[in-house]
């Protein structure tokens, strides 16, 4: 740590760290683990931002498994080259929406690799069990087509028949060779694809969208955790989404259905109490001949609004959700019009990395003078308003996805149900203790991470026993401490 602190730029910790991992990987878990609060931002969000936008330029080492366009039709031969035999989860990109930042390519490798360094630094899956997929189709960013040090191959993307061919072949190439239980994690598709791609999957694969799942889960659990402060039940309450994609139309969905389960109230009235803006203004029925299918379940009855501002007056919103990947979309005006009726109104900032937050925790605080509870996807520092020290929870999915893939493998889950999301988001949520509460905060410190990821693992793999999804058998009496005797720790053995 003495070492890595003395690099002042991000990326050069990030470069650090990521030849540590590949000198002394038990350290670097060693290391993460002990002090993940100050170097989650380094492998993940923000830095892996940038790492992405600049992979190129850093390569030392493939730290991954590519597959192009080129390896077409040898798919299977590809993936028994990798050196470990024995993977249970896979987190897989095509770079086509990294983060905010929009098609990094083939650079988007940063991306599998964090996550899966996530999952064992934090969910305690074995490093050797972890395989990041990156998948290069070609990338559309003209910028990386030119750059002489860009590691794709230098085409537009290819779509269509051949994209999705190509996709088919990996995916049944996973299953032929590791099994019906490998889960596969996708992340950071570009929404035409993710919907259809989780869609098709589903049914026949152990598939989990991180964006659209993984986001909900961990959204509706800070919605539940902030109730407590706000008051009201979940129904009670009104929301408006900045961003009608992957993760917020997501998210919809799973606080709907979660309302739709408290109320009995079928989905369809549940989602009434939901709203959507998306580039081209609020989602309204008088639009629904035009809306991509992941859209039309939020055309509402309403005259057409273009801004969010006209949106969060006339909507009156006591929740508002930023998941738009645009930043600075959170303006004074808005601030102030949700803090006008709402005493404390709820502002999740979703978008990643920090500077495509639609505000940062300091505008929301001031702007709200210090009734606002904020929490975003990048992490921001305490902030100081009128004297009080406010502190802002971290709204990402990284909350969920340690967990929640642990907790399908202790239990040899077959497939993802929507009930195990909430059955994460549960969990999380009744980790929240009193104390973090009285800070202002909707999430409890990443501080405690595994005790944390260990209760998710644990309600998920309940309720995979409860559905008969689960193929680990006997039962395990005491899921907790089942998950907890998993989970990978980076120590020497001893040997005598
Ligand atoms: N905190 C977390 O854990 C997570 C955060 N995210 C972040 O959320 C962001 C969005 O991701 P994702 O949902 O997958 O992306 P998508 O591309 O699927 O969706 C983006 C949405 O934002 C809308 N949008 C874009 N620009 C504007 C604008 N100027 N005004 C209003 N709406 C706009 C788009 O509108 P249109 O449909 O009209 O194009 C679209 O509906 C990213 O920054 C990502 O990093 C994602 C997952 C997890
Ligand atoms: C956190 C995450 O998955 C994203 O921003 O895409
Ligand atoms: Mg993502």
């Amino acid at each position: 740590m003495h070492n890595l602190r003395q690099y002042q730029v991000p990326l050069q910790r990030y470069m650090a760290l990521m030849d540590l991992q590949e000198r002394n990987q038990r350290l670097f878990y060693k290391l993460l683990i002990d002090n993940v609060e100050e170097l989650l931002p380094v492998v993940y969000t923000p830095t892996v931002g940038e790492a992405c936008q600049k992979y190129g330029s850093i390569f030392r080492r493939p730290q991954g498994l590519y597959i192009s366009l080129k390896e077409k039709g040898k798919i299977l031969e590809v993936l028994k080259n990798w050196p470990e035999k024995k993977i249970q989860v896979i987190v897989v990109t095509d770079g086509e929406r990294i983060l905010g930042l929009g098609d990094l390519g083939c650079q988007g490798m940063g991306i599998p690799v964090g996550k899966l360094a996530l999952y064992t630094a934090l969910g305690g899956v074995r490093p050797s069990s972890c395989l990041p997929v990156t998948i290069d189709v070609g990338t559309n960013n003209e910028e990386l087509l030119k750059d002489e040090f860009y590691i794709g191959i230098r085409q537009k993307r290819a779509t269509g028949q051949e994209y999705s061919e190509l996709l088919h072949e990996f995916m049944c190439a996973v299953k032929q060779n590791y099994g019906e239980k490998v889960l596969i994690q996708f992340e950071d598709f570009a929404n035409h694809n993710a919907f259809e791609l989780l869609a098709k999957y589903r049914a026949s694969h152990l598939v989990f969208n991180d964006d659209i799942q993984g986001t909900a889960s961990v959204v509706l659990a800070g919605v539940v955790a902030a109730l407590k402060l706000v008051g009201g039940t979940l129904a009670e309450h009104t929301f408006l989404f900045l961003g009608a994609g992957e993760a917020g139309t997501g998210i919809a969905e799973l606080i709907a259905l979660e309302m739709s389960k408290q109320t009995k109230a079928p989905i369809e009235e549940t989602r009434k109490k939901i709203w959507l803006v998306d580039s081209k203004g609020l989602i309204v029925s008088s639009r629904m001949e035009s809306l991509q299918h992941f859209k039309k379940p939020w055309a509402h009855e309403h005259e057409p609004l273009k801004t969010l501002l006209d949106a969060v007056k006339a909507i009156k919103p006591t929740v508002l959700i930023g998941s738009s990947g645009v930043g600075k979309t959170f303006t004074k005006e808005v601030v102030e019009a949700m803090a006008s009726f709402n005493e404390r109104p709820v502002i999740f900032a979703l978008s990643n990395p920090t500077s495509q937050s639609e505000c940062t925790a300091e505008q929301a605080y001031t702007w709200s003078k210090g009734r606002a509870i904020f929490a975003s996807g990048s992490p921001f520092d305490p902030v100081e308003c009128n004297g009080k020290v406010f502190v802002p929870g971290q709204a990402n999915n990284a909350y969920i996805f340690p967990g929640f893939g642990l907790g399908l493998v202790i239990s040899g889950a077959i497939r993802v149900h929507d009930d195990m999301l909430l059955a994460a988001s549960e969990a999380l949520a009744g980790q929240v203790t009193e104390d973090n509460f009285d800070k202002g905060l909707i999430y409890p410190p990443f501080c405690n991470i595994r005790k944390i990821s260990a209760e998710i693992a644990a309600n998920v793999a309940s309720k995979a026993y409860e559905l008969g999804l689960a193929t680990r058998l006997p039962r395990p009496a005491n899921l907790v401490k089942y998950a907890e005797s998993c989970m990978y720790s980076p120590v020497y053995r001893n040997y005598r």
